[in-house]
């Protein structure tokens, strides 16, 4: 897993580390790993131009110092110094003995049309708020320009425990990050202004403190996903009720229980009233269209999606709650849910709720720019996992573990596959990982479904139920086209 760590943590466990170290040390493996980045990003050093965008603060030094290493190397480097009389003095003086070219801001212009690579050195982890306005020029100028952008730690006005944006930012096409990834490289509008992140080790890892936020890789959904083995029968791997559609609105039904079916095949039950439409589309389903006392034994429900909210779904969600099992409440269960969230509030066994921004919002606060902060207050208040949708998927549990997923595509905003994810976080419920890994896995494997599948096209949310097996396959790193010999 890849711990997402704040500011202020990697600020103490920099105090720690820089204790141990002569002065500067820190800075030259910063700027010695960025500058790498750069080269390979340029494909050459001699002739290739290069843009600094410098600060007044520690993060311009790291700029100046790579600035100098590419001067070195035959790179034609011009450094525009926002403040040139509190510019990082060894990181300033380096750079002029290396043949780098200082300008102002003002004069950055035919410096900005012509470069390669513009490298922001504005502000790191130590920005605050909206950048100032000859900072927000100075980035507006750079955007218009034709080169590459790459982010010096954190892209300029972006807030690095956030994401928040709040006015102009560095749009980087890269951002190379020191000691550790900031959650606002991953989530919220910083996310998209980040780009590719190229993590640089400076020797922080052993004095960081255990993250409080991750980040879930292939492999560690993967460790998540237990296969069926040779004692399994269709009732051990895991069953899962979904109670979802109406007989007005079957859709809904007949995508979550198809992919509650794709994810962990044994067993699905469904209960509710577009039982015929479900029975149609998934005779592997076993199918009542009574209430889900009605269904037989589950190990964890899926209740709400597109299940109306009158009286009757009501009563159906506060009996799915009442149970001692692991429930997922969704759309219109959480509608109902905002209205009587005591219905929910810390309930024996795990409840995971999936709200969009809307649905959020009608809890009483919207989740705003912080969104992992949200998720967690919300996950708090209630004392069940929340997970947050939206283009870096939040979950949240109310001990304030938070994972931020990496997976999926703008392609996922599109009816329907919110059910789809629904299905899967139900199976992984039912096999009795704890809830909120089993929302990170599930949020994890419905973006790469989406990715598989707009590989190929536009994508409508049962393309993400057909392409769930080959999904899930790609994450355990399993080639399709080769089957093991039996035992092997
Ligand atoms: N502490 C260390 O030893 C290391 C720090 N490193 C670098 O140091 C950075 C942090 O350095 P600092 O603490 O000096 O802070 P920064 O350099 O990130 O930012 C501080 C400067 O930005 C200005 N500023 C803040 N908000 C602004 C805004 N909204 N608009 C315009 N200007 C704004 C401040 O006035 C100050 O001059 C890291 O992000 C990283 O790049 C690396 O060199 C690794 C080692
Ligand atoms: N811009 C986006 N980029 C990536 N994923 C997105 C984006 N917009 C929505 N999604 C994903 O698409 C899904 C939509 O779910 P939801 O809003 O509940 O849809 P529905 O209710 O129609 O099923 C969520 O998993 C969400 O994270
Ligand atoms: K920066």
């Amino acid at each position: 897993m890849i711990g997402l760590f704040t500011a202020a943590e990697i600020r103490a466990a920099e105090a720690r580390l820089l204790a141990a170290l002569p002065d500067g040390a820190l800075m030259q493996r910063a700027a010695t790993g960025l500058a790498t980045v750069c080269l390979r990003l340029l494909g050459r050093s001699y002739g290739a131009r290069v843009t600094l965008l410098v600060g007044a603060g520690n993060n311009g030094g790291d700029a100046l110092f790579a600035g100098a290493r590419l001067a070195s190397r035959g790179t034609q480097v011009t450094a525009a110094l926002l403040a040139p009389e509190r510019a990082h003095e060894a990181g300033l003086t380096a750079f002029r003995r290396a043949g780098g070219r200082v300008v102002a801001p003002e004069a950055a212009g035919p410096a900005l049309e012509r470069a390669d690579l513009v490298l922001d050195g504005i502000t790191g982890i130590g920005g605050s708020g909206g950048l100032r306005p000859d900072a927000a020029a100075l980035v507006d100028r750079a955007a218009a320009g034709p080169a590459l952008m790459v982010a010096v730690d954190v892209p300029s006005g972006v807030d690095a425990d956030t994401g928040a944006v709040d006015g102009a930012a560095f749009a980087a096409t890269h951002t190379v990050t020191f000691g550790a990834v900031k959650p606002g490289l991953v989530v919220g509008q910083g996310r998209g202004h980040a780009g590719e992140v190229h993590l640089i080790g400076i020797g922080l890892d052993e004095h960081l403190p255990a993250p409080a936020a991750w980040q879930l890789t292939d492999a560690d959904a993967a460790a998540r996903l237990p296969l069926p083995d040779a004692d399994d029968d269709k009732y051990t791997q895991g069953v899962v009720g979904i109670v979802a559609g109406s007989a007005t609105y079957p859709g809904a039904g007949v995508l979550c229980t198809g992919a509650a079916l794709r994810t962990r095949p044994g067993l699905v039950r469904y209960a509710g009233t577009a039982a015929d439409g479900v029975r149609a589309a998934w005779p592997e389903a076993i199918v009542t269209d009574g209430r889900p006392g009605d269904a037989g034994r589950v190990q964890a429900w899926v209740v709400g999606p597109g299940m109306g909210t009158d009286d009757d779904a009501r009563s159906v969600l506060a009996e799915v709650l009442a149970t001692d099992l692991p429930v997922l409440a969704d759309a219109d269960a959480l509608t109902m849910l905002a209205r009587e969230p005591d219905l929910a509030r810390n309930r024996p066994a795990p409840t995971v709720l999936t709200p969009h921004d809307r649905e959020f919002a009608r809890f009483g606060y919207g989740p705003g720019s912080d969104r992992i902060g949200a998720a967690r207050r919300l996950a708090a208040d209630l004392g069940a996992v929340v997970l947050l949708k939206g283009e870096a998927t939040v979950v949240a549990d109310p001990g304030g573990t938070a994972f931020v997923n990496a997976t999926g595509t703008p392609w996922l905003a599109t009816a329907g596959t919110g059910d789809v994810l629904s299905g899967i976080t139900g199976a992984l419920l039912a096999t009795g990982l704890p809830a909120v890994e089993a929302a990170a896995v599930a949020a994890h494997v419905h973006g790469r479904a989406g990715q598989v599948a707009a590989a190929r096209g536009p994508l409508i949310a049962g393309d993400l139920v057909r392409h769930l097996p080959e999904a899930i396959s790609r994450v355990r790193g399993v080639r399709p086209d080769r089957l093991p010999d039996s035992g092997a």
